[in-house]
């Protein structure tokens, strides 16, 4: 047992699980996202134009395609003002999931969290494997659960700020041998620590069963892992409801985000929110309600209200009224956006 034990750790600091409030469970505050960028198909020139209200449509149809609305990492202005909106809406904390790779900064983090009184947990280990240095994947699996265990208990990115989770920790279709030593790291780091943990995917239904069989392989508690994106990845109902039967929680993240086509599979019609209610409820019929958790996942500039975007409160603001609509109850929202966030974020 860690001296964390009981405890959430959020960038100031450890704090008692009661002060967390509503919660959300994946975001990014600062990052760069660079390593995904896709050409577009059509309308080239695009691609470095700054973001204007005549091609604000394309970049939300697009939003990989045009560089500078990859650069998160820019608008800690604008982030600010809305961690405010956030907290003014009923918001507590935020879970901060920039891994190595897609740029983390947790001085900025410490600073939006001491600006704005938002509590901010912030991510230790790697993203996907296009981002790994080829130094990273040299190392052996007791030298990256180092790294990710220092991260927690001494600090990240040079500096005394520490995580509170491990994740996300980014994983491919297929799996890379980087990325499965990765996750074998995670499962030591997380045996040692009892702290929480957060996957990121990749994009095929069969993905995150397998993560799951790597890290029970390897020791580590699945009942403190969050699965993310599963909105983009198990469509199947039977499917999802035998990958909820593993233990996990079930992570519905991307909630604002509605286009034609996505971009990273195209295989994939990107749910709308009204669906990911739905599944939502499902899951809550199905007995599962302890196991949901949901986010916006903001990593670029179009989803910030800056840009016309939903912001980090839209889940506050538009969904919750849009469950109470559905017949999703008050208590099963208290669940899923207080105490399985609590739950989760609490030290074992
Ligand atoms: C860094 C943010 C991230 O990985 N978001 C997931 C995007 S998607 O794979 O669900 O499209």
């Amino acid at each position: 047992m860690s001296s964390l034990s009981g405890k959430v750790q959020t960038v100031l600091g450890p704090i008692h699980p009661d002060q967390l409030g509503y919660t959300l469970t994946h975001e990014h505050l600062s990052m760069t996202f660079n390593c995904c960028f896709c050409p577009p198909p059509a309308q080239k020139a695009l691609v470095d134009a700054p973001i204007v209200m005549e091609n604000l449509f394309w970049v939300k149809q697009n939003p990989y395609s045009n560089k500078e609305n990859l650069l998160l990492n820019q608008e800690a202005e604008a982030v600010k003002e809305e961690l405010l909106l956030f907290k003014a809406a009923g918001g507590g904390s935020i879970v901060e999931n920039t891994t190595n790779g897609i740029s983390r900064d947790v001085k900025m983090l410490k600073k939006f969290s001491s600006d704005t009184g938002v509590n901010i947990i912030g991510g230790a280990g790697f993203y996907v494997d296009a981002t790994h240095s080829s130094a990273t994947r040299l190392l052996r699996v007791e030298q990256l659960t180092e790294i990710i265990v220092n991260e927690v208990l001494q600090g990240a990115d040079g500096t005394d700020i520490k995580c509170g989770i491990i994740g996300e920790i980014g994983c491919s279709w297929p799996l890379t041998e980087s990325e499965k030593k990765i996750l074998q790291a995670t499962a030591e780091a997380q045996i040692q620590l009892g702290c929480p943990v957060n996957i990121h995917p990749g994009r095929n239904s069969d993905a995150p069963s397998q993560i799951i069989q790597i890290l029970q392989e390897a020791g580590s508690d699945i009942s403190k892992t969050v699965m993310s994106h599963l909105d983009r990845t198990i469509f199947d109902e039977s499917k999802l409801l035998e990958f909820a039967k593993l233990g996990s929680y079930l992570e519905y993240d991307l909630f604002g985000t509605e286009m034609l086509n996505y971009q990273f599979n195209q295989e994939v019609d990107m749910p709308s929110d009204n669906d990911r209610i739905k599944m939502v409820r499902m899951l809550i019929n199905e007995g599962y309600e302890d196991r949901i958790v949901i986010s916006h996942d903001i990593h670029t500039k179009n989803r910030l209200l800056k840009y016309g975007g939903h912001g980090y409160s839209h889940i506050l603001n538009n969904i919750v009224p849009k469950m109470l609509v559905r017949g999703i109850s008050q208590q099963s929202i208290d669940k899923i956006l207080l105490e399985n966030p609590k739950k989760w974020l609490t030290f074992k």
